[in-house]
């Protein structure tokens, strides 16, 4: 079992809006994406934290939920802890809501003090951190809140058009799941994620998956990384 110790429980009444400065850069740097980063070997003292990264479609929670089954983590996928807390009517719901349709980023302290709940309240230890960091500053909020960095980072690369006609067809009903949103949350995750994804490519965190195929043959990708652990 892990549990933090420090609260943080003011992070709502004392959050302010940070904004985002790329300064326009894209970092497509893939040369310095490796898929061939060693896992440390975790231990139950300490939370194993493992981040899911991709666009919208590219098949993230499909593999997490194939991750969760062959190797026991403990699933938090940041867009369905936002949608319950809407769905909850909570004080921040509108706000998040309205966020959302845009196809825009919640700000980091809401998102993170949504999950660092959800690994408190948790008896696992292993856990795969779905849909974040989707920006840099979700990136720094994580890591000066929970005061931790993830020990692996996968990235499920996927072909604009492919991830278009898999959102379209996903029929969960969701908010997001239009043309005119996707569309802004693709310009959203090139602008943003980017960034993110070359900071644990130079860190030798990054595994860089395909996801292109059957889930799988993606899934086959997958296993290897964890392969180390045990169940
Ligand atoms: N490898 C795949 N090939 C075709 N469709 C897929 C594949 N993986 C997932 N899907 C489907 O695509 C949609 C988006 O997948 P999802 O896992 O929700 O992606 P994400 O969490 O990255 O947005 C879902 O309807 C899912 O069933
Ligand atoms: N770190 C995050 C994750 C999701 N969100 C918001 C914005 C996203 O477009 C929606 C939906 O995220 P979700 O991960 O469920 O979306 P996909 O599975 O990639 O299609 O939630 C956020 O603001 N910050
Ligand atoms: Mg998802």
């Amino acid at each position: 079992m892990w549990r933090r110790v420090a609260s943080v429980s003011h992070l709502f009444s004392h959050s302010k809006s940070t904004k985002f400065n790329q300064g326009g850069s894209t970092f497509k740097i893939w040369e310095t994406i490796t898929s061939e980063s060693e896992i440390p070997t975790p231990s139950k003292g300490s939370p194993f934290i493992t981040f899911v990264l991709g666009g919208p479609g590219s098949g993230k929670g499909t593999q997490c939920a194939k991750i969760v089954e062959a190797f026991g983590f403990t699933h938090i996928s940041a867009g369905d802890l936002l949608r319950r807390e809407i769905a909850s009517g909570s004080a921040y719901g509108s706000v998040i809501l309205s966020t959302i349709r845009e196809g825009k980023i919640v700000p980091s302290q809401v998102t993170v003090q949504l999950i660092q709940k959800e690994m408190e309240s948790s008896d696992n230890y292993k856990f795969l951190i779905d849909g974040f960091p989707r920006s840099e500053e979700n990136r720094k909020a994580f890591e000066q809140t929970i005061g931790t960095e993830p020990d692996v980072v996968l990235f499920f690369d996927c072909p604009e058009q492919e991830m278009v006609k898999r959102v379209l067809n996903r029929n969960q009903g969701r908010v997001d799941d239009n043309i005119d949103t996707i569309k802004k949350r693709l310009e959203i995750f090139d602008e943003l994620n980017w960034p993110v994804i070359n900071y644990y490519s130079q860190r030798g965190k990054l595994h860089k998956i395909n996801a292109v195929g059957t889930v799988d043959e993606i899934f086959e990708k997958v296993r290897p990384i964890f392969a180390p652990l045990s169940k």
